[in-house]
């Protein structure tokens, strides 16, 4: 089953088309890598599909409700998008306690009150952070801050995740802590994960398909293990054995 479609998709910056997408399905359940070189269109795509950025033209099928991109309000938008998970590559930390900054998403949505204690400690310790929900956010170094960043997207169980280059300035200890966590909730809440990354070996880990994007289209999506063992058009070869650099 579909949860996500885009269909006739262009977005534009400053006159100029920088992403088109004819038509692309995400299967519930599965994660997906998005690869490409930088500059491609990568982040844009995720912007679009959370509703962050609003393209030329262009519609989506999401959670099975039809939604016109170029014309949607932001009222209609907001359940829409109170259904995704987003984690940037740098972690934005509100002026408030962890757990304040675990609990805000809860609040948002109106959950009772006696429920989010035990949300916002059970997302904690899926990041190995239970300790810190007293600490000031903004004192956290960059690695527990980004799991904060994760527990926060995590703690409505959001069926689509959006993770934009979430690792990027990670080490391999948090690098480590992040990707089972990614692999746990992909496990147990069969979310669905769209996951860009620069970091091949992290996608050949983490992900059940990739998708190649170059010069602002998708040139090539498929199994993961077939995508790098096999890839098909010259620029993802090019990619995948590091001879591509734009
Ligand atoms: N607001 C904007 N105004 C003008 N150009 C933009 C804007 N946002 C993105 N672009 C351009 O669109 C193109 C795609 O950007 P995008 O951030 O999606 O690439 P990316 O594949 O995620 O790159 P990277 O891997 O370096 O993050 C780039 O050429 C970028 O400069």
């Amino acid at each position: 089953m579909n949860i996500l479609e885009l269909r006739d998709l262009v977005v534009c910056h400053e006159g100029k088309t920088i992403l088109r997408v004819d038509s692309v399905r995400f299967e519930q359940g599965k994660i997906y890598g998005i690869i490409g070189p930088s500059g491609a269109g990568k982040s844009t795509l995720l912007r679009v599909i959370n509703l962050l950025e609003r393209p030329a033209q262009g519609s989506m099928h999401v959670f099975g409700t039809d939604v016109d991109l170029a014309a949607l309000t932001h009222a209609k938008g907001l359940p829409i998008q109170r259904q995704m998970g987003f984690v940037a590559q740098k972690p934005a930390m509100f002026h408030a306690s962890v757990f304040d900054n675990v609990a805000m998403g809860l609040r948002y949505r109106g959950v009772d009150r006696a429920a989010i204690r035990p949300r916002v400690l059970a997302a904690l310790k899926l990041v190995d952070l239970e300790h810190a929900a007293g600490q000031r956010a903004d004192t956290l170094s960059g690695g527990e801050a980004q799991r904060i960043a994760l527990a926060r997207a995590l703690v409505y169980e959001p069926p689509l995740l959006l993770l934009d280059e979430p690792t990027a300035s990670l080490d391999p200890h948090n690098i480590a802590i992040f990707e089972r966590v990614i692999h746990t909730i992909h496990q147990t809440r069969r979310t669905t994960i769209l996951i860009v990354t620069h970091n091949l070996a992290q996608a050949r880990r983490l992900t059940h398909a990739c998708l190649f994007i170059h010069q602002g289209r998708i040139v090539e999506c498929g199994e993961t293990a077939a995508v790098f063992s096999g890839a098909a058009c010259r620029e993802l070869q090019d990619f995948i054995s590091g001879r591509m650099i734009c």
